[in-house]
């Protein structure tokens, strides 16, 4: 069972005293739960109310809270409650609007007919045109059958829509792009690769998410073969770009070469059999993978990866550990080894929290939230579209991954999402990379 994170905006009014707050906020701690963003409504000279955005693990622990605060002395009074995650989805993230205002009847003949024909008629004459006149080249399809949403496993494509959504906003805000999300309601890779195909002249390029391991593999292939338009599978190279760049940055501030580190995969579907890949294009000697599956351990050794025994035996061999299982709480305390690098990148649960791996004695961890291929996506998307490359290649994702590196703080592992920087530097890498390619 995965324990989900519940996040609660709690509207609290208390005495404008010292002292009550705290006793909000101890409620909160005591009950195992996490005090996010803090936002002062009203600040009066006998009360002040707050929303807390409160973060808890398990529903009791939120039932813990509530009545903890429910039972403080009777000037202190919760007035909402709400779902704030639930409330950014009401309608939907995402809708499709026009650039252009049409305001007269010019205005319609242009953007219209039979202005309009005129433009058509010019793109049949010189197809490459397209990619000026309309906004095919800045649109990428993102494309999932729902076999693998995060680590939630093949809920289908409707339930997987919030996370394309998601995809779809951040292509938008982050570097422009319009991100389409096309939900696929077959996974068989013969009728999928065929959809694609019969629907990419609408796009500039392909983002394929969430599509499980092993149809993954053959249905990228394929598109990369077939398509003269850029393809990726965002839970493969997406990832492997940003966890390359988090090991290349704890490499360097732990003093270590990371082509002679020993490396530990954790988990080998779409995401851990990209991370083994793209480590071993960056010229690490030594990758170690393991997976509950016969079939996937194949695949790394035919990929020119080593395979372990057991998750002990990784644990215990290897000084960078990568792990993409999907299983919450897979990575036990004890297995891990001081100074041990440790990357437990599952979504919506790592297999072991930070904090845990670094108190039983990780030199750096991180998660999935921190480590996440939102930070490499946008820009090596934008990047590949801006050099009209025909396909994303390996010298492009290190590009990627080696410019995030290089961006990140002394201190921290990748660069902050939300650091608009981050994605023109990331662009400006892939686009230089595809040009010298
Ligand atoms: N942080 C990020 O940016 C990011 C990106 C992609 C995927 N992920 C996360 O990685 C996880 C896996 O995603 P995926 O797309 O690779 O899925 P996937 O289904 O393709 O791969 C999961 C693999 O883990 C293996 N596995 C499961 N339990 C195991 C165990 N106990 N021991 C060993 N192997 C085990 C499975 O056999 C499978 O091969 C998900 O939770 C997803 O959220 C994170
Ligand atoms: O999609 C994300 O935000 C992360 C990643 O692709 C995942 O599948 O967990
Ligand atoms: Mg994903």
């Amino acid at each position: 069972m995965l324990n989900q994170e519940i996040i609660r905006s709690i509207i609290v009014e208390t005495p404008s005293k010292p002292g009550y707050f705290a006793k909000v906020a101890t409620a909160i701690g005591e009950a195992g739960c996490h005090i996010g963003d803090i936002e002062t409504i009203r600040n009066g000279t006998m009360s002040t109310v707050r929303n807390i955005s409160v973060h808890c693990e398990r529903a009791e622990q939120l039932d813990a809270v509530i009545s903890t605060i429910r039972n403080l002395p009777e000037d202190v009074q919760i007035h909402a409650i709400t779902d704030d995650v639930l409330r950014a989805h009401e309608g939907g993230k995402i809708e499709m609007k026009s650039r252009i205002d049409v305001r007269s009847l010019r205005d319609l003949q242009q953007i219209y007919t039979p202005g309009v024909a005129s433009v058509c008629l010019d793109i049949q004459a010189n197809p490459e045109k397209a990619r000026y006149f309309t906004s095919i080249g800045n649109s990428v399809a993102i494309v999932t059958d729902g076999t693998a949403i995060l680590g939630l496993g093949d809920i289908g494509p409707v339930a997987g829509m919030p996370v394309m959504e998601g995809k779809s906003v951040l292509f938008n805000q982050f570097v422009g792009i319009s991100g389409i999300p096309i939900l696929l309601d077959t996974s068989d890779p013969d009728t999928v690769v065929e959809t694609v195909k019969h629907i990419h002249q609408g796009f500039g390029a392909i983002l394929l998410e969430d599509i499980g391991s092993p149809h993954c593999f053959e249905i990228e292939e394929r598109l990369k073969k077939e398509l003269p338009i850029p393809v990726m599978h965002d839970d493969q190279h997406g990832t492997a770009v940003v966890t390359l760049a988090a090991v290349l940055s704890a490499c360097r501030a732990a003093n270590v070469d990371i082509t002679q580190a020993k490396i530990g995969q954790i988990g080998l579907g779409a995401a851990g059999q990209a991370i083994c890949r793209m480590m071993m294009a960056y010229g690490v000697e030594e990758v170690y993978g393991i997976d509950r599956q016969e079939a996937a351990l194949e695949r790394l050794r035919n990929y020119g990866g080593k395979t372990l025994a057991s998750l002990e035996e990784v644990m215990s061999t290897c000084d960078i550990i990568i792990a993409t299982t999907g299983v919450s709480g897979l990575i036990k305390p004890e297995l891990v080894r001081p100074g041990q690098i440790i990357l437990a990148l599952s979504n919506p649960n790592p297999e072991i929290t930070p904090d845990d791996a670094i108190q039983a004695g990780a030199a750096f961890a991180a998660d999935g939230r921190m480590v996440n291929n939102a930070i490499g996506f946008p820009g090596i998307f934008r990047g590949a579209l801006n050099a009209g490359a025909k396909e994303i290649t390996y010298p492009m994702l290190v590009a990627a991954a080696t410019a995030i590196s290089d961006y990140t703080r002394a201190g921290e592992l990748i660069p902050n999402p939300l650091d608009p920087n981050v994605h023109v530097v990331v662009a400006r890498a892939v686009e230089l990379a595809a040009q010298n390619d």
